[in-house]
């Protein structure tokens, strides 16, 4: 499968789960394009792909940081499979955590799983979360070729 991972990460944490993401999905077999968001990027998106996953950190009480929202405005339409994933942390308040992950995912009224991990991957939990939620979205993704 074509699959886009496309990430905003300010210090890292998104990006190490990103990063697990991508090893998962590439020891599967996939075909990965994979790339940090950034401002004044020129984004490879001329041809479609058959899964988006797009990762996030949260910023000012759970509002998506501003070079993702640009990224997703350079996707133009909606795509319909999209994976939403990202990192927070809960003292900016439970309501908030990962505030970014929900904003995308009603932003594109996408019912794929969603992951969210607090800070830097480093638990286990966390890693059977990461490795859960590539499962699931795949399986997800499959079902509906
Ligand atoms: C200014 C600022 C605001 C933040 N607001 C939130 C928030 O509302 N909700 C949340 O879950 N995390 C919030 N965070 C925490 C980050 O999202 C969290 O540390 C995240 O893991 C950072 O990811 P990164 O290392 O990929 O940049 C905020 C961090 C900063 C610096």
């Amino acid at each position: 499968m074509r699959i886009l991972l496309a990430y905003d990460s300010l210090s890292g944490n998104t990006k190490m789960v990103a990063d697990l993401i991508l090893e998962r999905l590439e020891a599967l077999g996939h075909d990965v394009t994979a790339f940090r968001v950034a401002p004044d990027a020129d984004y490879p998106l001329d041809e479609s792909f058959d899964l988006y996953m797009l990762g996030a950190w949260t910023v000012d009480y759970g509002r998506t940081p501003p070079d993702m929202k640009d990224f997703i405005a350079e996707l133009g339409e909606k795509p319909e499979h999209v994976a939403l994933f990202g990192t927070g942390e809960t003292q900016w308040g439970i309501e908030n955590f990962c505030g970014a992950v929900d904003r995308m995912e009603r932003f594109f009224g996408t019912d794929y799983p969603t992951l969210k991990i607090e800070q830097m991957p480093h638990t286990n939990a966390d890693y059977e979360a990461i490795n859960n939620f590539v499962q699931q979205v795949l399986k997800k993704r499959s079902g509906s070729l």
